[in-house]
């Protein structure tokens, strides 16, 4: 069995396809700066060495068309008909969503219904599906919700201290984001760990561009840090996490700002990037090194944030069976993951300073043997989850819940 996964952003197309009979990537792209004079498609075949090309793109249905050209001529997909399955990332999923919905009018319709809340991505989600529709009608088509994992929250951690009627009539509430990579790194602990997931606690943290903190009680997420929007929270590439609600009124009645400036402020020019003027971590340590002192500041800053969530946590969950790093920087950068453990004796966290240097992919220990929290560096796979989340829904499809 093959199945697409299809993760469709404002500008750019990630995709990736999967034999499921033995879970391996046939091939994974992206499209990047669809609709701007220097678009670019890059891929990777599961032998074959990186390829990168040059492309006219102006629209999503160009860059679905060149996609489904390329399965072809690369020969990964010979006839449509193998193609069992499409699975979507969709980033917002509001309270429709607890699990993985196969994809008609109504769940297309609840999901632009959330718009107001994920304004940001979910248009983009919308595009690729509409899309992916029109050029494959005949292939079932699931949608895997960002916010799904996280609607196991009990109600007092996602209610905000704001009148009733804005959760009540408008939905106004924390959601949580990066569900699908929560779990499926919750699903590889429980597996390292040798025990049911449903008998574990942890602390995951997802390191990557956007980031985000959960605390998963007998497999279940009951906290997390991003919120109605994936802006709450941690301090982020670009996005400035948790801040003073007051700051908006500040920019808006002493700055000037507009609504329209203060969101793209808070969303692409705060964070690492606005702290120190770079977004990418290696870079930053790059700048750090030569004696530059913001990125020093950003790096205090990014890990001293993360260490507060995880006491947050400690207190929430009261018992934790292992801390969990993942994503671009959880995996690869060994320097954070020391600062945030540093100090951590009172919950049981202590690294083992080698291991945390090299840890071995997919997933690996670098906590001492008889340390009392595991501290886990797993590799992501939102993808590899939304193929096997999008497989048991054609294979076992629910009503919409
Ligand atoms: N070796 C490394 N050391 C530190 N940071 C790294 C390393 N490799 C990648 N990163 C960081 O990972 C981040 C991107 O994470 P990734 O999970 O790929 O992002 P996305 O959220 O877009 O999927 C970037 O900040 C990048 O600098
Ligand atoms: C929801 C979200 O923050 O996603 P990303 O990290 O991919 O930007
Ligand atoms: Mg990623």
């Amino acid at each position: 069995m093959k199945i697409l996964v299809l993760n469709a952003g404002s500008s750019s197309v990630k995709y990736s396809l999967f034999d499921m009979s033995d879970r391996s990537v046939l091939i994974a792209g992206i499209i990047e700066r669809i609709g701007e004079d220097a678009a670019s498609h890059s891929y990777s075949l599961a032998q074959n060495g990186r390829i990168h090309d040059e492309i006219n793109c102006r629209n999503h249905q160009q860059a679905l068309q060149l996609l489904f050209e390329t399965l072809a001529v690369c020969r990964v997909l010979t006839d449509r008909h193998e193609l069992a399955g499409i699975g979507h990332r969709v980033v917002h999923g509001g309270e429709h969503f607890r699990q993985p919905a196969l994809i008609d009018a109504q769940v297309m319709q609840r999901i632009a219904e959330v718009i107001p809340l994920a304004p940001l991505h979910n248009p983009a989600n919308l595009l690729g599906i509409e899309e992916a529709i029109r050029q494959m009608d005949d292939t079932p088509q699931v949608a895997v919700f960002d916010t799904a994992f996280h609607q196991t929250l009990p109600d007092y951690a996602y209610r905000y201290a704001l009148p009733e009627h804005l959760y009540a009539d408008h939905g106004v509430r924390r959601y949580g984001f990066h569900g699908t990579s929560h779990r499926y790194v919750a699903e590889q602990a429980a597996h390292y760990l040798g025990k049911p997931l449903s008998e574990i606690n942890l602390i995951t943290l997802h390191l990557g561009n956007g980031a985000s903190v959960t605390a998963i009680q007998n497999g279940r997420s009951i906290d997390t840090s991003m919120g109605m929007t994936p802006l709450e929270g941690l301090m982020m590439g670009s996005r400035c996490g948790d801040i003073d609600p007051a700051i908006h009124f500040y920019l808006s009645r002493t700055l000037n700002l507009s609504n329209e400036a203060i969101e793209t402020l808070l969303n692409k020019e705060s964070g690492c990037k606005g702290v120190c003027g770079e977004n990418d971590m290696r870079a930053i340590h790059r700048m750090a090194e030569t004696g530059d002192d913001l990125a020093r500041l950003a790096l205090a800053m990014y890990a001293y944030r993360i260490k507060k969530y995880i006491g947050a946590y400690f207190a929430v969950l009261g018992r934790v069976d292992a801390l969990v790093f993942t994503g671009g920087i959880g995996e690869n950068d060994a320097w954070l993951r020391e600062h945030v453990c540093l100090e951590m004796q009172i919950f049981g966290i202590a690294l083992d300073q080698e291991r945390n240097q090299k840890p071995v992919r997919p997933c690996d220990s670098i906590s001492p043997a008889n340390s009392g929290v595991a501290i886990l560096v797993i590799a992501a796979n939102e993808e590899l989850e939304i193929a096997i989340q999008a497989q048991q829904c054609l294979e076992e499809p629910r009503a919409l819940n």
